[in-house]
């Protein structure tokens, strides 16, 4: 049995209006953002986001658990990205070049030297980053990627290149990782090969390729989240194409037709 999960689409500054038919036709709408809908609301541990950009994202970071429950939120924020396409000179900053003080940080928010401080690298299709609460961060432009996160809605934002929102200097540098993330995991994903992305502390997070290896996935948790990234995708009889998300309770009936591609997740 699957359930198909709701869009919540959500319209950015950094947006775009090009985005693919699959996900339906939103016109001029400036979506950023598509995020899946899962029945448990606040209480799921996961949420999956379909992000397309067209400028930097804020520089931001995100609480961990500890300091998220501190704040009165469910739970903290650890993300990944899996980059399904790029401009040629896209870019995601991870982390910072060298360690700053809070101090220093605070001026550089305030000033926006921030922007220079923080590590930017380019970003491929195919090129996958995980995240980890704490960390000074930003998504640039020209990127269209999948993000797989813990299920909290809370972004600090600490720079925002004048746009008028709101700012969380305060916030933010409470529960900021003032030094670099050199290393963070990153890999290129074959489009064509299972790989292990993530195994905790927070979720499991796999890519699979057809044709679909059962013993590859191994043990699971029981609520499944599966996520194509091309069509292909079938549970029993009902397809499940690119731009759809479903959850699944086990894995007895998914095929994969050659070319398909999907990520799975589930809570640690
Ligand atoms: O604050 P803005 O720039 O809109 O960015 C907010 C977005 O940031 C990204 O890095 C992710 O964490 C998204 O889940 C989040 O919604």
């Amino acid at each position: 049995m699957l359930t198909r999960l709701p869009l919540h689409i959500v319209e950015k500054p950094w947006g775009r209006t090009d985005i693919p038919a699959a996900f339906g036709d939103f016109g001029e709408r400036r979506i950023g953002e598509i995020w899946f809908a899962h029945p448990d609301g606040d209480a799921a541990p996961l949420m999956i986001k379909f992000l397309f950009t067209s400028e930097r994202l804020s520089i931001q970071v995100h609480p961990d658990d500890v300091r998220a429950r501190a704040a009165g939120h469910a739970r903290g924020k650890d993300e990944c990205w899996l980059i399904l396409g790029a401009e040629p000179d896209a870019e995601l900053g991870l982390g910072l070049k060298a360690p700053a003080d809070v101090a220093a940080l605070r001026a550089a928010a305030q000033d926006g030297s921030i922007v220079d401080m923080v590590d930017w690298r380019p970003a491929q299709a195919g090129e996958f980053f995980y995240n980890a609460a704490g960390t000074i961060h930003a998504i640039g432009g020209g990127l269209t990627l999948v993000e797989v996160q813990q299920n909290a809605d809370c972004t600090y934002r600490l720079f925002d290149y004048g746009r008028p929102r709101d700012l969380h200097l305060d916030d933010g540098l409470a529960v900021v990782d003032a030094a670099p993330s050199h290393g963070a995991p990153h890999c290129a994903i074959d489009p064509a090969a299972n790989k292990r992305l993530v195994d905790g502390p927070h979720f499991h997070l796999l890519h699979l390729a057809a044709p679909f290896d059962r013993d590859f996935v191994g043990p699971t948790g029981q609520s499944l989240t599966l996520v194509p990234l091309a069509d292909g995708c079938r549970i029993g009889d009902e397809p499940l194409p690119f731009g759809e998300v479903a959850l699944l309770e086990d894995l007895s009936s998914l095929e994969m037709a050659p070319g398909a591609r999907a990520l799975l997740c589930w809570a640690a």
